[in-house]
């Protein structure tokens, strides 16, 4: 485990403490084999593949791309070609028990409702990988939208060709399938807020936390359909277990999502993030955070232009004034880029059923399910959020405790500098009015000659009390 984990990085070493503590020797059961989706035999050597052929008795099927622009036929790739790869090497495995295919619950996020069966995609996935052989990029960039139809982008159209391919290859094999929704945070082991990387709400918390994602269109009643990265883990070996030793005679697949045990909607989630913030804010932030949600397309625009677009304009001046480089502005298109692409999926509610997930809950004993635990009706959000919002700053900000008090007064000084610069727009707006209107004039006129009476007034009746 050394080798696999360098020892030199103390949150790596945090993270596996736990379990070294249960089972010292752990780094001895594990090792890492080089594989690459990209290539024939996945590039296994030789050795190494005999030996996963004939000591294998359980797949894990996780690597992907998650990239939501990755290029069709690299997305056809890994997330298609190389299942369809997997299987037929799986099929060599004469020890194999189980093979746990991770898809996504929102491979289907075409529709609605979603149950845990697999729907048929309108196109053959072996046809489309045949295509990818003698298609040539310009050609397969230009059909691409036609292909993933109604579905936002190449990730959840090829996850959904992979299930197909799971369910048409699966030969004698034991299979299930895991469909996790939007993937945040442990929740409780080995302990609360790890976090190692970008994706899905991760990159964002830091955007709105450090003050640079202050307005997001987003519809606030949506449920967040976040699930722990434990909770998934946890339902994952439950499944490998149940899979192997049960042998269910047709593929099972689990849905591992939040929202119809323990809903919690991105008004909320959007709340208690403001609130951590104010809390244990992140250090030298650009604007104090804020989170507003908005459905309205052109009100989006509006605060993109305003909170966004114009502070980056704003900033970059004055790093041109100070003669250093501007950066702003490149890094605010980048990070509403990402904001645009991460829409489809925070405007949005999607019911999927349970059954298989409850039903493996309940054929666990007590002990397991205590130990596997992917009951999320016990999860409390707020109390998450904010070890999520905590995990965040520790682990992918790298972030001490200790510098909380001085990103306070930071953030004092950011409303301090708020408040002056929206004082002075007011005055040099109203001044411009005052010069061209002769309404303005009347309307400030009669404030001016309103308080001075009103305080002539108050003068007199506080003497006449004297
Ligand atoms: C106003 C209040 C807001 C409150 C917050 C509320 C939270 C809302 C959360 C909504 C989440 C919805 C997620 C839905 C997930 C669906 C579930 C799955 O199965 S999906 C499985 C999960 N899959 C995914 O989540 C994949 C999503 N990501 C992608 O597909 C791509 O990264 C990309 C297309 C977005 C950008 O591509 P490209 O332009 O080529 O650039 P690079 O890739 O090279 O990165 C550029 C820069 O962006 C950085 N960054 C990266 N990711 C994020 C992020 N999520 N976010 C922010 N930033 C992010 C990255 O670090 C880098 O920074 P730097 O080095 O420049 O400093
Ligand atoms: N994050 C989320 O919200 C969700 C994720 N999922 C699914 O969970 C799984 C893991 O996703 P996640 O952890 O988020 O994403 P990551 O990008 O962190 O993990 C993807 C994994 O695939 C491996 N991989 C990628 N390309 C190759 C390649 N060419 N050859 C070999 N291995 C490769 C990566 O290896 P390496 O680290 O070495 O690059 C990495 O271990 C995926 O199947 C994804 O679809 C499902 C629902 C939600």
């Amino acid at each position: 485990m050394d080798s696999l984990f360098p020892s030199d990085d103390h949150f790596i070493r945090k993270l596996f403490e736990k379990v070294k503590e249960v089972c010292p020797n752990v780094h001895e059961k594990i090792r890492a084999i080089y594989a690459d989706l990209n290539q024939n035999d996945f590039a296994i050597s030789k050795e190494d593949m005999q030996e996963l052929l004939s000591c294998t008795d359980i797949i894990f099927h996780c690597a992907a791309t998650v990239r939501f622009d990755d290029p069709l036929r690299h997305a056809v790739q890994l997330n298609v070609t190389a299942t369809q790869q997997l299987l037929l090497m799986a099929s060599q495995m004469p020890k194999l028990e189980a093979f746990i295919h991770i898809s996504t619950a929102f491979s289907n996020c075409n529709l609605k409702h979603i149950d845990e069966v697999i729907y048929p995609c309108p196109v053959e996935p072996k046809q489309l990988i045949d295509s990818m052989e003698w298609l040539d990029d310009a050609i397969i960039d230009e059909i691409t939208p036609k292909l993933i139809g109604d579905r936002p982008n190449t990730y959840t159209y090829t996850k959904a060709l992979g299930e197909m391919v799971v369910h048409q290859e699966s030969g004698n094999l034991n299979i299930a399938i895991i469909r996790p929704s939007i993937v945040g945070a442990t929740w409780q082991e080995p302990f609360p807020g790890w976090v190692d990387n970008l994706n899905g709400p991760n990159g964002l918390i830091i955007a709105a936390g450090k003050g640079f994602l202050r307005s997001i269109r987003a519809a606030p009643k949506a449920v967040a359909d976040v699930i722990p990265v434990d909770t998934v883990v946890n339902l994952m070996l439950a499944v490998g277990w149940y899979t192997a030793v049960h042998r269910p005679k047709s593929t099972l697949i689990y849905h591992c999502i939040s929202g119809n045990l323990n809903p919690c909607n991105w008004g909320k989630m959007g709340i208690q993030l403001l609130a951590t913030f104010e809390k244990v804010p992140f250090e030298r932030a650009f604007r104090r955070p804020n989170a507003d949600f908005t459905t309205n397309a052109i009100t989006n625009q509006y605060w993109n232009a305003v909170s966004h677009r114009a502070p980056a304009i704003i900033y970059d001046f004055y790093l041109r004034l100070t003669g250093r480089k501007p950066r702003m502005t490149k890094l605010m298109n980048r990070l509403l880029r990402t904001v645009s692409m991460l829409e489809y999926f925070v405007n949005r509610s999607w019911e999927w059923s349970t059954y298989n997930t409850e039903m493996l809950m309940a054929e666990l004993s007590p002990e397991d399910q205590r130990v596997f635990n992917f009951d999320v009706r016990q999860l409390n959000w707020l109390e998450y959020i904010e070890n999520y919002v905590l995990g965040v700053k520790k682990y992918l900000l790298k972030e001490d405790m200790a510098g909380v008090p001085e990103a306070k007064q930071h953030l004092r000084r950011l409303r301090n500098i708020h408040y002056l610069f929206n004082t002075a727009l007011f005055l040099i707006a109203w001044r411009l009015l005052i010069a061209r209107s002769q309404i303005a004039r009347n309307v400030w006129f009669f404030i001016v000659s309103f308080c001075y009476k009103f305080l002539s007034y108050f003068r007199a009746s506080s003497t006449l009390k004297v």
